[in-house]
């Protein structure tokens, strides 16, 4: 036995971050994943895309698939309106209890919550259970084969709306090709892709950011 990398991804903010700021929260996951060991966060480069983006939305409600560590999570909820709010949802519930508490040393947990189970499975429940109406601004970043299914359900509960922004992580590498082929040729978006890199290597990848028209 011994720790997880998430566990000692935590143990990194616990000691090189500053409790209640979001910038040394981010600033030492950062650290760790460059200096210490590689970790599959949106990281610094795509994370200041996701940045620009989510300023420009200023969402009231937004959505995360795949929280991870809550590296992600952390840079979209601290660039939230007030009265924003921020659901993430997350499988692996070892992931999960990571999250909270690096979302908590960052001083952003009210206005964020952490939901774990199956994405699939919550999606249909989101709005009576969250009272969410529609999401002004969506993140994808879990597995990758589930981006065009999870998609096609939140179009199918009513969860999307004219404007609604979606923004995907991984879309050359790992890649998610059906993902991308059905928000390139729908009529109901207008697509546009962010080239940049794998988090924290030279390897290609990028954003994809798709407006959804309804
Ligand atoms: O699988 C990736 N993300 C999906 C995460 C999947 C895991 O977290 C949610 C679920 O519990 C699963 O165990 C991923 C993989 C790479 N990668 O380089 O392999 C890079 C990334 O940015 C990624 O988001
Ligand atoms: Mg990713």
């Amino acid at each position: 036995t011994g720790t997880t990398r998430p566990q000692r991804l935590l143990r990194a903010v616990q000691e090189r971050a500053t409790r209640g700021d979001s910038e040394s929260v981010i600033a030492a996951i950062d650290h760790f994943c460059r200096h210490q060991e590689w970790a599959m966060n949106v990281g610094d480069e795509k994370g200041f895309i996701l940045d620009s983006v989510v300023s420009e939305v200023s969402p009231q409600t937004a959505l995360e698939l795949g929280t991870y560590c809550g590296y992600s999570t952390v840079r979209i909820a601290r660039l939230l309106p007030p009265g924003g709010h921020l659901i993430t949802l997350e499988f692996n519930p070892n992931y999960a209890a990571v999250a909270r508490q690096v979302i908590a040393w960052a001083g952003l947990e009210d206005m964020v919550q952490v939901v774990e189970g199956a994405s699939g499975d919550w999606i249909p429940h989101l709005r009576e259970h969250f009272g969410i109406e529609s999401f002004d601004f969506v993140f994808l970043d879990h597995w990758k084969e589930l981006y065009l299914p999870d998609i096609k359900l939140l179009e199918e509960c009513g969860l999307l709306r004219k404007g609604t922004v979606l923004l995907a992580d991984n879309v050359v590498c790992p890649g998610t090709p059906d993902y991308l082929e059905y928000v390139r040729k729908s009529q109901s978006y207008e697509s546009h892709y962010f080239g940049s890199h794998l988090e924290y290597t030279r390897a290609e990848d990028g954003l994809e950011k798709s407006v959804y028209l309804g």
